[in-house]
């Protein structure tokens, strides 16, 4: 196992809405290392998309602490914060958040920019294993909703992350495609050692990946049936 990368010690968060508090992640831990890779599960507002949220740092917890490379995040002023985003992090958001003005190519380049990394052959394999190359010159707008998760999935990987987070990144794909893209993560885990942690609603998609976890109840609990990657199915697709 390589070393931990992140660490969240007894995380909570809630949101009230005039007399009604919901207490989303209660006293969650978790602990992800190099390579490792974690498809988190769990009822439609159970809280994923806000934990995802507070490791990104985009939200703060009520409690607790988040370790990164052993580093507590809460000490990183907003400039330090930033760069760890660009540098050290690759998010997949549900709504995409592709830069409108930017074409697909330059979304993808922007990002490796920040990142400080050039376009590299990386990059080329994922714009073929995604089927972007007659796209990569197309404005979002000109782009199908699973076109423009595709090149959001392009724009989060290129820089090989240390750790990845993916809110939903095969939702709105049919299963090919979706295939496609989770065969894509477990090479990125395995040529970078990157982390994955992804949101999924699907079974298939989840069994991709290492290990299976739910979100119930603001707490994590981990499917010991998970599939070991020797296993995926990953491996039959050409
Ligand atoms: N900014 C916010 N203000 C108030 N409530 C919020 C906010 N963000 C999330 N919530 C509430 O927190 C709960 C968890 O939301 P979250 O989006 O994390 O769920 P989820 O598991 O990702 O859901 P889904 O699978 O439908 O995407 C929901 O009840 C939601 O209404």
């Amino acid at each position: 196992m390589g070393r931990e990368l992140l660490r969240l010690i007894g995380i909570s968060k809630a949101f009230s809405q005039g007399q009604l508090t919901s207490q989303v992640l209660d006293n969650l831990d978790l602990s992800l290392h190099e390579g490792s890779q974690l498809a988190l599960m769990g009822a439609s507002g159970s809280g994923k998309s806000t934990l995802l949220n507070v490791i990104a740092q985009f939200e703060p917890a009520d409690q607790g602490q988040i370790l990164f490379d052993g580093q507590p995040l809460a000490n990183l002023g907003q400039a330090e914060l930033a760069q760890w985003r660009r540098r050290s992090l690759g998010v997949v958001f549900q709504q995409y958040n592709l830069l409108a003005p930017l074409t697909a190519r330059q979304n993808i380049e922007f990002c490796l920019q920040l990142a400080g990394k050039p376009w590299s052959d990386w990059v080329d394999h994922c714009c073929q294993r995604l089927s972007l190359e007659p796209l990569l010159d197309k404005l979002p707008y000109q782009l199908s909703g699973g076109q423009q998760q595709r090149v959001a999935i392009a724009r989060a990987i290129a820089h090989q992350p240390p750790l990845l987070l993916a809110d939903e990144p095969t939702g709105n794909l049919d299963q090919e495609a979706s295939d496609q893209v989770m065969a894509l993560l477990v090479e990125l885990g395995k040529a970078s050692n990157s982390a994955i942690l992804m949101v999924t609603h699907s079974r298939r998609a989840a069994d991709f990946l290492q290990q299976r976890a739910e979100l119930h109840q603001g707490q994590l609990h981990f499917d010991e049936q998970s599939p070991q990657t020797e296993q995926a199915p990953w491996r039959a697709i050409p």
